[in-house]
């Protein structure tokens, strides 16, 4: 029988006891495999790769793959729900809601598992989206062969968003990010005889202060982009010369043309300001598959079509945000189609107090799978 709600439901608790930081997802993985092999096993092949699973359903034509894809990693956050199904891993939470999206991808696949499809379809779950690009390392790695998908989806959870409402639109729904790791290297000494050092809480605060011109003098007003520094570590005490400060940010932006304008304008001033200040600069901008994910004209208009035409489905039009997802790396090799699933909660992705609302997860089952049946007739 295909999953129950209330059997989702149990499952993504289950899952949400045990958030574990991208690459390490080795419970959440053997949980996912023991409901997967639950499941009738007559068109199923399941492959392992790392913390990774995919799944195979084999349709009854074999000429074309429908893929959708879920992450499955946590992230280093203490939670502070207070629900009895809290997190058990000290430190670690599900507070980008990957648990709901892999009940999501289960509650599919479980359906798919009784009712053969009329293709094919490859379900992913894939390891480390908040931190690792795990989506393009899975895909670099080949491993996918012929369950490669000819055309993808996936969902991202949206606390702003009633439960169970999609959200989507054409072009680009996440933002390309890239991820800035910057070492300044000087002398530290007595807070006496700063001119016996070279102070890098200055340099640093240079470079801080510099940051913010980007935005506001190189990018084109009329589009956007946004550079945040999230963490700044330097010295020790209050009478000791800072001989280093580590400074690590983030980059986004909506092209991946003004993703590489920002990058190269945060290379410069780290650059002319380890010059200015005579010291040496370690620096890293880490892209990674952090693309911008935008979504195909041809599976968008079928899907944003599908959506809107369905009484049981509340659809809206949603503007582009700046979170990142390693899904556009995918969908820069795979056309696709990536939408928000709501989950009404007062708190944002990433906060320990995100409590999204079950109700999504069935709302969300349903209208994929609608969506998949009604897709495969479009195809075939
Ligand atoms: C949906 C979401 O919150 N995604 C993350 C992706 C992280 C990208 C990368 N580690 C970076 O910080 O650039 C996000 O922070 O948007």
């Amino acid at each position: 029988m295909s999953l129950s709600e209330t059997e989702l439901i149990s499952l993504r608790r289950k899952l949400h006891q045990i958030p574990e930081i991208g690459m390490e997802e080795h419970e959440t993985q053997a949980l996912l495999l023991q409901v997967i092999q639950a499941m009738p096993q007559k068109w199923l092949e399941i492959k392992t790769w790392k913390t990774a699973i995919m799944v195979h359903v084999s349709g009854q034509k074999h000429d074309y793959t429908i893929g959708y894809r879920t992450d499955i990693d946590a992230l280093p956050v203490t939670e502070a729900t207070g629900l009895p199904y809290a997190s058990k891993h000290p430190g670690k939470m599900h507070a980008c809601g990957h648990d709901i999206h892999m009940t999501v991808a289960i509650g599919i696949l479980s359906y798919f598992a009784e009712h053969q499809p009329a293709t094919d379809l490859t379900f992913i779950f894939q390891p480390a989206e908040e931190n690792a690009s795990g989506g393009k390392q899975l895909y670099d790695a080949g491993v996918l062969g012929d369950w490669l998908p000819n055309e993808i989806y996936g969902l991202h959870d949206n606390p702003q968003l009633p439960a169970g409402t999609i959200g989507c639109r054409q072009g680009t729904l996440f933002a390309g990010t890239c991820e800035i790791h910057a070492h300044f290297i000087g002398k530290s000494g007595h807070a006496a005889f700063p001119q016996a050092a070279n102070d890098m809480v200055v340099a640093g605060a240079a470079f801080v202060t510099q940051i913010q011109t980007i935005v506001s003098r190189n990018v084109d007003p009329i589009q956007s982009g946004v550079v945040t520094l999230g963490h700044f570590a330097a010295g020790t005490t209050g009478n000791v010369i800072a001989g280093s400060a580590q400074i690590d940010g983030t980059i986004r932006a909506l092209t991946q043309k003004n993703n590489l304008k920002i990058q190269q304008r945060v290379r410069k001033i780290a650059e002319s300001i380890a010059a200015g200040f005579e010291c040496r600069l370690e620096l890293d901008l880490h892209q990674g598959g952090y693309y911008p994910v935008e979504n195909n004209p041809q599976t968008t208009a079928s899907f944003i079509s599908y959506m809107k035409n369905t009484p049981e489905v509340d659809y809206q039009t949603t503007p582009p945000a700046m979170t990142g997802e390693d899904f556009g790396y995918l969908l820069a090799k795979i056309p696709g189609t990536m939408f928000w699933l709501g989950v009404d909660s007062p708190y944002s992705l990433h906060s320990e107090h995100l409590a999204p609302n079950e109700q999504a997860i069935q709302k969300g089952v349903s209208a994929m799978i609608g969506f998949i049946l009604q897709r495969q007739t479009e195809i075939n």
